[in-house]
């Protein structure tokens, strides 16, 4: 697990140490600009070369002026390259400015070599407050236009630390370093993107800076199997959970086929589906250890159901929306909402107050809204919810006590009063008709052995995400199909 930071936790992180603990904040850059050189020294494959250094007027400035130093002292040929108005450089910024008169580097108002073998951003960081413009983007766009291997300073000069948005332009890099905690914008889209690989130096700001309040988003990154619940040696397939899936409607059996074999691969001692007539030849070939149901023997099998899943390929008939009724009226079970059960819900109030009473009472729900699904709930345009996929999953998390995992290539896990989980594992290979079936069926395998809601949200995600990754390896990312993520789960 990792923390990923907003630049106000951050400032507070660094007041922390500085004030509480008593590290000097000048300590802290020269340990941030010692991870960035000594990472450009191996990059560019021993000392010597030009290397150029943008800065800007603040503290990240100041990291790109102690690199300069540090990289001088290696025998680096340092070209310093200072963007702003000096009167209002941050005071540790004069103080490395001053040290650096000392050093043999070149300062310069304009890059005039065409042959650097490393391009330091120091421009701005977490401090970046408004769009980029003027000089500061003629600077940026300068600065992209130049060949050599590219390191940005804690986050890439352009990008909003916290959401990951370009703030007007940003600078592309090959690599960025970042200070202490991973900052939040460098895992978002498009800001991910213009960040390239990114490592976390340790400067010593560390957990024991956070006094009593950590950051409140985490994502996962251990090996997935790690993350599972322990399997009994003694169990057997009543232990592992029963999950009771209503889904599929005419035509639409493929999302009940891929929904069970997720829940049955993730671990899921035995799964029901409850499914319309029609598709009860396909899943028994398809699906030959799934237990099979019609929608009239509703209430028997919720009775002898652990879990209810209910949603994929469903559709908007009455039928389906008697099930959704009979297991909200008739179930107190442990819930999982996908696809249609979600835009029945954002279609009918008093189901969704119903819910949300349930929730409020400690049933455990979730809901797995994509990007339009979340818009129909939220009553949001589906370009304001990719925009606020937070605050809207939030929201509606809130709305209904309810754990929502709002999907998007960067799914957020967000529940009532609780941290957000990001999952950073998947493809764009899983854009593609199906791979949320299997997200569903995963999930529903979670929550039935016994895991917590959020949790079984979080790993879900991230299981299915780690399935992906393996899937379009196997299959690449145009190849890759839904069926493709199950046959690759294996844990
Ligand atoms: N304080 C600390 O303890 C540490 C800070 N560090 C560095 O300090 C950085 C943060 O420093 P600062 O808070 O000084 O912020 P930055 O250096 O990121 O930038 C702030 C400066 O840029 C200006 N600015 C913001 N947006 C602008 C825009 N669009 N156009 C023009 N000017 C703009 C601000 O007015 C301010 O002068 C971190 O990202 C990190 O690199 C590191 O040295 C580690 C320790
Ligand atoms: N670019 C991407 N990177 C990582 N994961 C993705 C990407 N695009 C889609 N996904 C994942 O694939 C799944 C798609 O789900 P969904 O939109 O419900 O598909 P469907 O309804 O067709 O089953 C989600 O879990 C989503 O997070
Ligand atoms: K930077």
């Amino acid at each position: 697990m990792r923390y990923l930071v907003t630049a106000s936790e951050m400032r507070r992180f660094d007041e922390n140490t500085i004030e509480k603990i008593g590290i000097p904040a000048c300590v802290l850059m020269e340990r941030a600009a010692l991870a960035a050189a000594e990472l450009t020294e191996a990059r560019c494959d021993g000392r010597g070369g030009y290397v150029l250094v943008m800065c800007g007027m603040g503290n990240n400035g100041g990291d790109g002026l102690a690199v300069a130093r540090l990289l001088a002292e290696r025998d680096f040929r340092v070209e310093v390259w200072c963007v702003g108005n000096r009167e209002k450089a941050s005071p540790q910024w004069k103080q490395q400015r001053s040290i650096l008169e000392k050093y043999p580097v070149e300062f310069t108002d304009k890059p005039r070599r065409g042959d650097y073998g490393a391009l330091i951003d120091a421009l701005f960081g977490v401090g970046l407050s408004r769009e980029i413009k003027h000089e500061y983007a003629e600077a940026v766009m300068l600065f992209n236009s130049l060949e050599g291997w590219k390191l940005a300073l804690d986050v890439p000069s352009g990008i909003h630390s916290d959401t990951g948005r370009v703030m007007g332009c940003a600078v592309r890099a090959d690599e960025t370093v970042t200070f202490g905690f991973c900052k939040r914008g460098l895992v978002f889209y498009p800001g991910c993107e213009y960040a390239g690989e990114v490592s976390t130096a340790d400067i010593g700001i560390s957990e024991r800076s956070f006094y009593g309040r950590k950051p409140e988003m985490y994502a996962y990154d251990e090996e997935a199997a790690q993350l599972l619940p322990k399997r009994q040696r003694g169990g057997n397939k009543g232990t592992f959970g029963k999950v009771l899936l209503i889904a599929g409607s005419l035509n639409m059996a493929g999302a009940a086929i891929l929904a069970a074999r997720a829940a049955y691969r993730t671990g899921a001692g035995m799964v029901k589906v409850i499914t319309c007539a029609g598709n009860r030849t396909i899943l028994q070939q398809a699906v030959p250890e799934a237990l099979l149901g019609t929608p009239n023997e509703l209430d028997r099998s919720v009775e002898w159901a652990d879990v209810i899943a209910v949603g994929p390929g469903l559709g908007k008939s009455a039928e389906a929306l008697s099930c959704l009724e009979g297991v909200i009226y008739g179930s107190r079970l442990p819930l999982l909402a996908d696809a249609d059960a979600l835009n029945l819900l954002a279609e009918h109030p008093e189901l969704r107050a119903a819910l949300a009473e349930q929730g409020a009472a400690g049933r455990k729900v979730i809901l797995t809204p994509h990007v339009g699904e979340l818009a129909r709930l939220t009553g949001q345009s589906v370009s304001a919810c990719a925009e606020e996929l937070l605050s809207c999953g939030i929201a509606l998390a809130s709305e209904l006590h309810a754990v929502v995992t709002a999907k998007d290539a960067r799914t957020l896990i967000c529940g009532e009063g609780h941290d957000v989980c990001v999952n950073l594992s998947g493809s764009n290979g899983m854009a593609t008709a199906g791979s949320g079936d299997v997200l569903a069926g995963i999930t529903a395998a979670l929550l039935g052995q016994g895991m917590d809601a959020f949790e079984a949200a979080a790993v879900g995600a991230y299981i299915h995400g780690r399935a992906g990754e393996k899937a379009v390896g196997k299959r690449g990312e145009y190849g890759c199909m839904a069926g493709d993520l199950t046959a690759q789960m294996r844990y």
